[in-house]
């Protein structure tokens, strides 16, 4: 695979344990970054099973918890103790661990159903950028649950919360992020690993108009070789 001409830069890692490693402390370090700066790290993270490993080094390298605010980038509609709760991971692995306040973990209500859960969602996001946006891509290309054939709310003029009522992988209720508040932000961090990956990521170096590659046009891809067996590690 060649990659296409774009404003992405692509991190090959050899494997996952190597990739979850450094995106870690990549987090760490651009939360140190943020908070000497200005005070907060604002943080979106992503959900699916990529991000887990990473998620659970954290409790062990972050610091300045309270000055953490944590949103997500989608959930599913499905009750609070659900396993395929994206949330529920979250907590599991790592928030349970930490003493970021309550009051800045921003979980999306979704067992409200989703129209109800993106409204209230959308009045507890922050008035300015976040400062980091975690994404996983699924095998068919689609990020948060911004799923192909669907709207991704790309627009300015489209609402920062879409309630989603068709999704292509179960369950098929759902809230996102629309794709210019997920753009909203200093950085983005893409995370795909696995063979299952291989086709969407060709498709995406190819140039085609998958939902992560649209919400990710200058996004950081972290990458293990199983992703882009033709890669060799490094950045490029
Ligand atoms: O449904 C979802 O899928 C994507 C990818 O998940 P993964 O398990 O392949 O990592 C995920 O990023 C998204 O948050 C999730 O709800």
């Amino acid at each position: 695979m060649e990659a296409a001409r774009n404003r992405n830069t692509w991190h090959i890692h050899p494997d996952t344990a190597a990739l979850a490693q450094r995106l870690a402390a990549a987090i760490a370090r651009m939360a140190q970054e943020a908070i000497a700066a200005r005070g907060a790290f604002h943080l979106v993270v992503a959900g699916g099973n990529t991000p887990r490993a990473a998620y659970a080094m954290l409790p062990q390298l972050g610091r300045d918890w309270q000055c953490w605010h944590l949103y997500h980038g989608d959930e599913r509609c499905l009750p609070p103790q659900d396993p395929e709760r994206n949330s529920l991971m979250l907590d599991t692995v790592w928030l349970s661990q930490v003493p970021i306040p309550a009051r800045q973990i921003h979980h999306i209500p979704a067992e409200r159903g989703a129209e109800v859960a993106a409204r209230d969602y959308a009045a507890v996001l922050p008035p300015h950028a976040f400062d980091l946006v975690l994404l996983g891509m699924g095998e068919d290309g689609h990020t948060a649950s911004l799923f192909p054939g669907h709207d991704w709310g790309l627009e300015k003029s489209s609402p920062a919360t879409l309630a989603i009522h068709d999704a292509a992988k179960a369950p098929p209720q759902r809230v996102s992020l629309s794709g210019w508040r997920l753009q909203y932000t200093r950085e983005m961090f893409f995370l795909t690993t696995g063979s299952g990956k291989r086709v969407a990521l060709a498709a995406w170096l190819r140039g085609e108009s998958i939902p992560a590659a649209l919400v990710g046009t200058a996004a950081d891809v972290w990458l293990d070789n199983a992703a882009w067996p033709e890669a060799v590690p490094g950045a490029i």
